[in-house]
């Protein structure tokens, strides 16, 4: 029997989105289409009657900026928003900032998808050298985490990313859920993957060909167990939604399809 709603948001887009880099821990905000994507989304959740008790999102602006304007879009801006680093992105170490086409393009888009929708492979570490990491890691956010920043990653698998989300989801989310709460987990691709395969109990192997498209809202009926009684559901234009799963995939690939 469906106990509860959860709802997982992977954010609207953000300018390195559109332009195909890998992101991640750098803090880019949302794009034009991107504002638009959040404000849609808010305005299906009040046409369908949703309303929320508490958003969680990352400590990424984009992931805060959704969530922001997806309140504002429902008149429920005076929830509560709760940030963690521990919904931020995956660390794609090394790889941030670089192109994904011109990636596979060089290594071939296999390596790439390895990169990408792989389980357990951590992609090299990001270093000192790297143009982005002093940007990341002198960022002042990064000195109010759970953790010491030399402890924070530098690189992280999808394992990983489950691996520092489970603590943060079970001690803060899951007694809130608990205390019959609706909940809206505002974050980002891969942080809602790792957090959909731990709950619908995913294998490692086919978490790869599970994508989110950006902006479109996930609804997960939980039972008393924080088990899903039915299959997750992307709302929205089923039509648009199926297109928009293939342009992510397609960013794999050395040239994208029309
Ligand atoms: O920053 C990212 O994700 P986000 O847009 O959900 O925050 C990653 O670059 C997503 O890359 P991927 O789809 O290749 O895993």
């Amino acid at each position: 029997m469906s106990m509860y709603k959860l709802f997982l948001l992977r954010h609207g887009e953000g300018a390195w989105n559109r332009e195909n880099r890998f992101c991640s821990w750098v803090d880019q905000k949302l794009s034009e289409d991107g504002v638009k994507e959040a404000r849609d989304c808010g305005r299906l959740l009040k046409e369908l009657g949703y309303n929320f008790d508490l958003v969680f999102t990352s400590i990424l602006s984009r992931s805060i900026q959704t969530a922001w304007l997806v309140l504002e879009a429902m008149g429920q801006e005076w929830v509560p928003v709760v940030k963690s680093w521990r919904l931020n992105e995956r660390h794609y170490g090394a790889l941030i900032g670089l192109n994904r086409a011109e990636m596979a393009a060089r290594h071939g888009e296999e390596k790439v998808k390895l990169w990408r929708r792989s389980y357990d492979i951590t992609p090299p570490p990001i270093d000192e050298s790297h143009p982005y990491f002093s940007e990341i890691y002198t960022d002042r956010r990064y000195s109010t985490c759970d953790v010491e920043k030399e402890k924070l990653p530098r690189a992280e698998s999808l394992k990983e990313v489950l691996d520092r989300l489970l603590p943060y989801w079970e001690s803060t989310v899951v007694p809130e859920i608990c205390q019959g709460r609706t909940v809206l987990i505002a974050a980002h691709g891969n942080s809602c993957r790792a957090l959909l395969k731990h709950l619908e109990g995913i294998s490692d192997e086919d978490i790869a060909s599970v994508t989110l498209p950006t902006g479109i809202p996930v609804l997960l009926e939980l039972d008393a167990q924080l088990k899903p009684v039915k299959g997750r559901q992307l709302l929205g234009d089923q039509q648009k939604i199926q297109a928009a799963i293939k342009k992510v995939e397609d960013q794999g690939k050395a040239k994208a399809s029309t």
